[in-house]
């Protein structure tokens, strides 16, 4: 051994952890989910090739998941493919149904198989740093429909996610296409509740400088709104209308981060990879404690619920120990017989009084003794192997 070796705890003996195992008494290791969402033509395919080839030259390779089942051209390979489980195609011929209609059916079923797909990221978790998951080219099958929100609250709620929201920069120059952008933006938010990182995309193309000085001066913004009022010469309503917009969204940009990239040259992806750390962090403080919290009061539902079921079964089978019946033995016939309520069965003179059923069932068992000793003096000879006849004709024989 050189002297440049460190030393061994020969002692120890030979570790038996995998580099990926969390030392004791370390937490475990946790990787973020990048959650791509964007209009179609936007760049987020092109961005997972960017950020996966990103990762991969620092040696972190990603984890991938593809939700998009009508992609044709993918770049890079996905660990699991919606395409390998659903052929959109199929759907829309066995469905009739249109492409939305077939990519949404689609994500559907994919869905109901998701919690498997769940327990493959999971297993994978500990030895990655990063997951990445593409999603539908129309942006509200998987924003807006039940099974994006499924697969968004299923992935959130079992490891750190953020959601990267990709703009297509050069087309976001006007500042009515600006603010619509923002405002979908500003719904996905609230509808996710996830950390959200706005990716201005394509700025080899045009800077995304314009946004940031938008998103943090509204006079700035309101100042591009009169040129361009100047140009068309009228002064519509939509532009009061946005101008207001951008005051109310002022508290919504305050909670975001925004980068701009390339995912075609690759610029901007130390920025965006430290504003998902940053958003990683945020997940952690802000998110996770009321992800717990709502988790908590859907388990505490769901008991409430099962007890109320279970109630109603007892009540419909009329089990209730609580209310014997006038015989003292309460209607449960699988209950406990409570002592106290044996006093309903003594008279007037405290002597224990013959219970009614009792009497009938007595009464019903000697009359079943004395057709059975008639019905043997009938011989089984006389009428065969199949001999059923009645009590009536039995007393009558
Ligand atoms: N110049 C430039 N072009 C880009 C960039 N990113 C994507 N593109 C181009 O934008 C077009 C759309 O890119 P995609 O990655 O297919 O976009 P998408 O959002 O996945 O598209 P859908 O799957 O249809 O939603 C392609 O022609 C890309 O080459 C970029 O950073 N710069």
């Amino acid at each position: 051994m050189s002297d440049a070796e460190p030393a061994t705890n020969v002692e120890a003996g030979p570790s038996t952890a995998k580099p990926s195992d969390p030392m004791p008494g370390e937490a475990k290791k946790e990787p973020v989910v990048i959650l791509v969402i964007g209009m179609a033509g936007s760049g987020k395919t092109t961005l997972m090739q960017r950020l996966n080839s990103y990762l991969h030259s620092k040696d972190m390779p990603p984890y991938i998941l593809n939700l998009d089942p009508a992609v044709t051209h993918m770049p890079y390979t996905a660990n699991i493919d919606i395409r390998d489980t659903v052929d959109y195609k199929e759907v829309m011929k066995q469905y009739n149904l249109g492409p939305n209609g077939g990519i949404l059916t689609a994500l559907n079923l994919f869905t109901t198989k998701f919690d498997q797909v769940l327990g493959f990221v999971e297993k994978r978790a500990e030895t990655v740093d990063h997951i990445l998951v593409d999603t539908p080219g129309q942006i509200e099958i998987f924003t807006w429909s039940a099974s994006g929100a499924i697969i968004t609250d299923a992935i959130a709620s079992s490891l750190p996610t953020v959601v990267a929201y990709v703009i297509d920069t050069p087309r976001t120059t006007a500042p009515a296409t600006f603010m619509s952008n923002m405002l979908y933006a500003c719904s996905i938010l609230y509808k996710t509740r996830l950390p959200f990182i706005l990716v201005f995309n394509k700025t080899d193309v045009t800077p995304h400088d314009f946004a940031l000085e938008w998103m943090d001066d509204f006079q700035a913004y309101q100042r591009a709104l009169d040129a361009e009022r100047d140009e068309s010469g009228e002064g519509s309503y939509m532009n009061s209308l946005m101008g207001s917009m951008c005051l109310v969204l002022e508290e919504f940009y305050t909670n975001l981060r925004a980068v701009g990239v390339s995912a075609m040259t690759g610029q901007g992806m130390k920025a965006f990879f430290e504003a998902v750390e940053a958003a990683k962090k945020e997940y952690e403080t802000d998110y996770r404690p009321e992800i717990t919290r709502l988790a908590e009061e859907r388990r505490a539902r769901t008991e409430a619920n099962k007890k109320s079921q279970l109630d109603r079964l007892m009540r419909d089978m009329n089990v209730d120990d609580a209310a014997p019946s006038r015989t003292g033995r309460g209607s449960n016939p699988f209950g406990p017989y409570p002592r106290a309520d044996r006093e309903e069965l003594l008279d007037e003179d405290g002597e224990e009084q013959e219970d009614p059923e009792e009497e009938e069932r007595r009464a019903r068992e000697t009359e079943d003794m004395e057709e059975a000793e008639l019905a043997d003096d009938v011989d089984p000879q006389e009428h065969g192997e199949f001999w059923v006849f009645t009590t009536d004709q039995a007393k009558g024989a």
